[in-house]
């Protein structure tokens, strides 16, 4: 990624979180300056403080892009603050759940770029992936500039449109979770037939690791990669049989809970 704009003119990151120092952390990594990142965050975690960004300081008065990682729910107290620089020439990029481009219009005015992005925690390492599209007053740069910047934390996707938003959302950006609690499930079953909890764990992530790795860099498709696992009449095919039930597997389980995640994006949106 080329930071010079940024390094010239500035980031302000409002929020710096879970997600926002997810980010952060991968900007630094890739080589950004902290020194054009001004940081508003209440409660500054050990590592915001040693990073060597502006902290909580006078804020740029039209930085190159605004990122605003504050929660849904803080939205309408954290956002004003920043209204000023509102109107065209800094880029608003939000990772927010559910708030809508018009919520942004509506405080910062219409004239403000805003690009909407849903990324998600492995962005931490590199590994994130990120969906982006833009308000009407964003343009093929704006857009542009905000791709470069996720793409320095991982993959960046384009949207046809802000009504995917929520299914994104649910999908990808809240999917590290289903994962996370796939190992402390797949350990805690391991527990259940009699393996050290240690073991159980290390097995299971390592297993869920590797299995992503492959199915990221493979050419084979995840559903020939699974049948590769599964010998006939073997151990995989007696699990499988028990997680493909179409009624009680997980297939019907997923779609239960991301069509949960999806509605409540669209409630946090109104
Ligand atoms: N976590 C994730 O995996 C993902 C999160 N997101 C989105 O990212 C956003 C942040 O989520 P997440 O990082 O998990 O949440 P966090 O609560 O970890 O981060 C939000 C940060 O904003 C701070 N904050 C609160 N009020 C203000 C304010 N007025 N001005 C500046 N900072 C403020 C909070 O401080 P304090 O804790 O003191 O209130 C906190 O440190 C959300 O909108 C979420 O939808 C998007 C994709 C993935
Ligand atoms: O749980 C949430 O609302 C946020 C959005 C996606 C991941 N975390």
């Amino acid at each position: 990624m080329d930071f010079s704009e940024i390094e010239k003119r500035g980031l302000v990151l409002l929020g710096c979180g879970k997600m926002g120092s997810a980010m952060l952390a991968g900007w630094l990594g890739q080589g950004l300056s902290p020194k054009a990142v001004h940081v508003v965050e209440p409660f500054p975690s050990d590592w915001l403080s040693g990073t060597g960004v502006a902290l909580n300081g006078k804020l740029p008065e039209a930085p190159a892009v605004v990122l605003v990682a504050v929660k849904p729910q803080m939205m309408g107290e954290a956002l004003p603050t920043l209204k000023a620089m509102g109107g065209g020439e800094t880029l608003f990029v939000t990772v927010a759940a559910g708030t809508t481009l018009a919520t942004y219009e509506t405080i910062l005015g219409a004239a403000t770029p805003v690009v909407r992005a849903m990324p998600n925690t492995p962005a931490a390492i590199g590994r994130g992936i990120t969906a982006i599209c833009g308000n009407d007053s964003t343009t093929e740069a704006h857009l542009a500039l905000a791709e470069g910047l996720l793409s320095a934390v991982g993959q960046v996707v384009r949207l046809e449109g802000e009504h995917q938003m929520d299914a994104v959302t649910a999908i990808s950006g809240s999917g590290p979770a289903y994962v996370f609690h796939m190992i402390e499930a797949l350990a805690a079953a391991g527990e259940a037939l009699n393996l050290p909890a240690e073991l159980a764990m290390s097995l299971a992530k390592a297993t869920v690791g590797g299995a992503g790795q492959l199915a990221e860099d493979s050419d084979v498709s995840p559903a020939q990669l699974r049948v590769n696992v599964t010998s006939p009449g073997g151990t995989t095919a007696a699990a499988l049989a028990v997680l493909m039930d179409p009624e009680a597997g997980l297939p019907p389980l997923m779609q239960r809970a991301t069509a949960a995640a999806e509605a409540r994006g669209k409630e946090l949106g109104k």
